[in-house]
């Protein structure tokens, strides 16, 4: 026997379920006569109102819609050329270039969805890269605002007359533009902020995929070759806390453009890396180069014969470059003050190295030109001095607000070691390693005598076998060293009491 789903849910004891379906059939019957009487209303209009009063009450029914409803936004459409719409499209002297247009097309591809779009161009400058083929648009969204970019192909005639112009056969020309469009509320940020955007960030990107320089000084121009040296902050041997203070430091200079504007001071960060030799000094700053990719000026100040070639040194820095003076001890020592017996710290004189005893440069003057002339011009630029020997610096360079980091490149020690061992063979523990790192901290070696002993062989256990040899012998040294002095100091002593 079949039983309605009303008495069905009853039966079961269901009565909220049985009040549902009874509504439910209840608003199914009134929605069906509502459509029915419309349906009839319409029609009956249609047959017994005359064709004038039908259209004017459309008219006023679309009048009442249009009210009613919120217009679309305003919209605006930038467009940005290639070269090709330029010259032949009317467009030379539009303002857009096809440097920007590039640049959009470069930024538009690290930003294409794959998944949202129905055809994918692979090309432009990096073969692998990702294109908007021409017809196609897509949606950037920058501050929280959409910003719709369309890739528009187009024909242009040209010519002079002459068969060729510009290389080009005379005939249409396919020209190749890119619109943004945006609602027009958001022009200025569409032009003051989101253009410059993408020229900055595109700009960015290639100064990080483009290979860094060491420039040497001739005279008064710098010199250029590429810069290969390896070293990075994850190779680099030191101690971990100090490695991660200074990419801090870093991270912190690059963020802080507003600050040295507000502040009014040069955007320029000085570091004074001081140790024995082979303990890294160069190694760090090529890491700092690698890190910041900011290319190298490696300046030789016995190159530099006065004030004036210096300061044209100096100006010819572009931004985003580090500034390197490697043996600062060798230029400005407290010694040379003490032969010039001049009162005044900042003046002192540069000698150069081959002798000449005529003052030349001076300290005041590097530093100076430093401070001053970087704060009226050029920005993110770093300063890095080195010594073996900072006790021999004249205290005008050490005097705080000179250089604002002082880092201490030392000894090997046990992190340090495993760094090392980590960068040539790609571990992280070794059975040698308690011995190697009870080693390190009796005697000092140099991370570059590490890495010389490390070399020695390909195989791990014989290359950390010659290390630990070559840290045992040394300790032994040491010891007889301390033995031997401990003797000559007790004959001296001896000799001076019989001598009593
Ligand atoms: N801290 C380190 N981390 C990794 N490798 C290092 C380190 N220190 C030295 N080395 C190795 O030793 C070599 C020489 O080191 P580097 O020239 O950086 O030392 P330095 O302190 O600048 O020496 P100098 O004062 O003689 O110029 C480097 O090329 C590298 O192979």
């Amino acid at each position: 026997m079949e039983m309605d789903p009303p008495a069905a849910a009853k039966a079961l004891g269901l009565p909220s379920y049985a009040k549902a379906v009874d509504a439910y059939r209840k608003a199914v019957g009134t929605a069906a006569s509502v459509t029915a009487y419309v349906v009839l209303a319409r029609g009956m209009a249609r047959e017994l109102l005359p064709h004038d009063l039908l259209s004017a009450a459309r008219w006023a029914a679309s009048l009442v819609r249009a009210r009613l409803e919120t217009p679309p936004p305003e919209r605006r459409t930038l467009v940005i050329k290639s070269a090709a719409a330029l010259l032949y499209g009317g467009g030379g002297g539009g303002g857009a270039d096809s440097g920007l247009y590039d640049d959009v097309r470069e930024y538009l591809a690290t930003r294409i969805d794959p998944h949202s779009m129905g055809r994918l161009c692979l090309g432009g400058r990096s073969k692998r890269a990702l294109s908007l083929e021409h017809g196609d648009s897509m949606t950037d969204v920058f501050e929280g605002v959409e910003f719709k970019w369309a890739s528009v192909a187009g024909q242009s005639q040209h010519g002079n007359g002459n068969e060729y112009d510009y290389g080009y056969r005379y005939g249409n020309v396919r020209t190749e533009s890119l619109e943004l469009s945006f609602d027009a509320e958001h022009t200025d940020m569409a032009l003051g902020r989101y253009v410059p955007f993408i020229t900055e960030t595109v700009a960015e990107a290639r100064r990080r995929e483009s290979a860094l320089h060491i420039f040497i000084n001739e005279g008064s121009s710098w010199h250029g070759i590429k810069h290969h040296h390896p070293s990075t902050f994850d190779t680099l041997a030191m101690d971990p806390d100090l490695k991660q203070s200074v990419v801090a430091d870093l991270d912190r200079f690059l963020k802080r453009r507003d600050y040295y504007r507000r502040i009014g001071k040069a955007w320029k960060r000085g570091y004074l890396l001081y140790g024995p030799p082979g303990t890294g000094k160069s190694s760090l700053v090529a890491a700092i180069a690698n890190y910041l990719r900011f290319n190298l000026y490696d300046l030789d100040l016995s190159e530099v014969s006065y004030n004036t070639m210096l300061q044209r040194l100096l100006n010819g820095m572009p931004n985003k470059s580090i500034l390197v003076i490697e043996d600062i001890d060798c230029c400005f020592s407290t010694a040379s003050r003490k032969e010039k017996n001049d009162s005044d710290s900042d003046h002192i004189p540069y000698r150069s190295g081959q002798g000449n005893s005529e003052p030349r440069i001076t300290l005041s003057g590097l530093l100076n030109f430093i401070d001053g002339l970087w704060s009226t011009s050029g920005e993110e630029r770093i300063i890095v001095f080195t010594t073996n020997y900072k006790d021999r610096l004249d205290p005008a360079l050490l005097r705080p607000g000179r250089m604002d980091m002082h880092i201490y490149m030392g000894y090997c020690g046990s992190e340090a070691f495993r760094t090392l061992a980590r960068n040539y063979f790609l571990i992280d523990d070794h059975k040698l390693f308690p011995e190697i790192q009870q080693l390190l901290l009796d005697v000092e070696a140099t991370p570059a005598a590490v890495s010389e002993m490390l070399l020695r062989s390909e195989d791990v256990d014989v290359a950390l076998g010659v290390l630990t040899e070559f840290l045992r012998q040394k300790k032994q040294a040491m010891r007889e060293g301390e033995s031997m002095q401990s003797h000559v100091e007790l004959a001296g002593k001896e000799a001076a009491a019989g001598n009593l």
